[in-house]
């Protein structure tokens, strides 16, 4: 699903209007009339007391135009205008006259704390005070309202976007209204799905206000949703004429002493989700635990004995190479990490310690093969690229990191972000039991295993990445939150792929 910017919004609105030959009001006729349709769907009539919170613009507009529809249909209405300004919009001004011609109740207009109504807990909120144009913090006495609106614990229906947060940056210290559902306009915004602003939605959904539909297939947007829709798209089916050799060879460089959990669950994940053939690379110690835990694996050992891989030397010829989980940082390590850089040709997925080295080192960064994964998590991440300001300028150093270096950036997060040509491939697959040692492993074994059985590296990032949460979603069914582990994630890996093809995606997607 394509995620628009807000100018794409404003322009799609735009070509609705020319395309259908209407005024804009129309159209926040329409947006507002099934925001209505959602609630009384819902409501049924039920004699909720309803108070609908609008601002001064557009959003607002939408407020009052659900406002007169819900009094048209005998529901208790109380309409309150957040006077945040005297700006007042153009359409916001013709739904304020079309509700007053239905209405003896007209909207009290809210200029400061002294004003507030009280807000019960029992109440249905709906925030209309800021849009998709908000722009700049709040009054502070608006941001007090928002702090009413969260300390009620009224059920609160925010439309098109929670009042206080911003579509394109995040407003530092800020009050965001807690929306228990927003229900937005034709395409999530992408400040859903980053932890900074994403953390005040509980839930949304879209609403399909009907904009021009030549305007959204054509539009190209920097950042996209993925959900099962997509990946089903992306999925290669096995063929029935083929062999082991069909689907590739993965090597995974893995394991030190104490870490050789990392090397078995990213070789296990390697190999459940479809890779021909898997070797493990890894010291001499690890070969037992390796041999006896996975024996579909090969294994090919270090020629030293110590802890740790102090060189990587082999003489197969793996079709992609997956390098990183539970290595450590040691000098020798290092050492066999830079000499087997600057020889290798073959592609390449990096996590955890190979991460950590070539962020110590960044010069070999310049040795990496174009085209490859590297999948750190935010700490790893914020060594990669440097600290910042906040998520949609982590997005654009990851952006620019991955430009410089012609590698696809796989960013873990609740909704992890792939990053690549200046795109953004955002999931929607996973859940908080996720946050486990172990399950980054498993994510390099799926990538790996992907590439392995030909998936190009950037469909292998976005596809691995649905299917690893995926696996973790069906997996909660029978552990839990607090159950999961990374080992179980590896176990229902095939039920991922299966789920794929049976019934379609629910809205909301998470
Ligand atoms: N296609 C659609 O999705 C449709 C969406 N609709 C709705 O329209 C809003 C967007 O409306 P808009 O009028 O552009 O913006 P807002 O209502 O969010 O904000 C109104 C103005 O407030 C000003 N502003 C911004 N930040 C602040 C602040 N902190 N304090 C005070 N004022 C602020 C800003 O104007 P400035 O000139 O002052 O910058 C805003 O313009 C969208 O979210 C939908 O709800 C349509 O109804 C239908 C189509
Ligand atoms: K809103």
């Amino acid at each position: 699903m394509k995620i628009l910017s807000k100018d794409q919004i404003y322009a799609a609105d735009k070509a609705t209007e020319q395309a259908e030959a209407i005024p804009s009001f129309n159209l926040m006729e329409r947006a507002g009339g099934y925001a209505f349709q959602y609630i009384h769907q819902r409501l049924q009539g039920q004699p909720v007391q309803i108070k609908i919170f609008c601002g001064i613009g557009n959003n607002g507009g939408d407020g009052l135009v659900i406002a007169r529809n819900l009094v048209e249909n005998g529901y208790s209405v109380k309409t309150y205008i957040v006077n945040y300004s005297e700006n007042r919009s153009e359409d916001f001004l013709n739904a304020l006259e079309e509700l007053k011609k239905k209405t003896t109740k007209w909207p009290e207009v809210l200029k400061s704390v002294a004003d507030f109504p009280e807000i019960a807990p029992e109440d249905l909120v709906v925030d209309c005070i800021f849009g998709i144009g908000l722009n700049r913090p709040a009054a502070v006495w608006v941001q007090q309202l928002f702090r009413l609106i969260n300390e009620s614990s009224a059920y609160t229906l925010a439309i098109d976007i929670p009042s206080g947060m911003a579509i394109d940056q995040i407003i530092p210290d800020s009050e965001v209204v807690r929306a228990t559902v927003v229900l937005t306009f034709q395409t999530p915004k992408l400040a859903f799905f980053l932890p900074q602003s994403g953390k005040y939605i509980n839930n949304w959904e879209v609403l399909d206000i009907g904009l021009d539909r030549n305007y959204l297939n054509s539009v190209k947007t920097k950042a996209q949703l993925i959900g099962k829709t997509e990946a089903q798209q992306m999925y290669r089916p096995r063929q029935k004429f083929s062999h082991k050799g069909t689907y590739g060879h993965a090597l995974l460089i893995a394991g030190s002493y104490g870490k050789m959990g990392a090397a078995v669950l990213s070789n296990k994940a390697c190999l459940s989700s479809g890779a021909g053939l898997v070797t493990a690379y890894s010291t001499r110690q690890g070969l037992p635990i390796l041999q006896t835990s996975i024996p579909e694996v090969m294994v090919v050992t270090d020629r030293h004995t110590g802890d740790f891989i102090e060189e990587i030397q082999f003489d197969i010829e793996p079709d992609v190479i997956g390098i990183g989980p539970g290595l450590g940082t040691h000098k020798s390590t290092q050492k066999a990490f830079e000499e087997f850089l600057k020889v290798n040709k073959t592609p390449l997925v990096l996590d955890a310690d190979a991460l950590n080295m070539l962020s110590e080192n960044k010069a070999l960064l310049d040795l990496l093969p174009k085209y490859s994964i590297l999948t750190p998590h935010p700490k790893e991440l914020e060594r990669l690229i440097g600290e910042w300001k906040d998520d949609f300028e982590k997005l654009e150093k990851a952006e620019a990191f991955s430009a410089k270096y012609d590698c696809i950036l796989v960013c873990k997060d609740a909704h992890t972000i792939v990053v690549f040509e200046g795109n953004y491939y955002v999931n929607t697959s996973g859940n908080p039991g996720m946050a486990t040692g172990g399950s980054g492993d498993v994510l390099t074994g799926v990538l790996t295993g992907l590439v392995a059985q030909g998936y190009d590296p950037l469909t292998a990032a976005i596809f691995g990445s649905f299917i690893h949460g995926r696996a973790a979603d069906i997996a909660i069914n029978h552990t839990g939150y607090e159950g999961l582990t990374a080992g179980v994630i590896v176990e229902f890996l095939g039920q991922a792929f299966l789920d794929l093809f049976h019934e379609p995606e629910k809205q909301p997607q998470k």
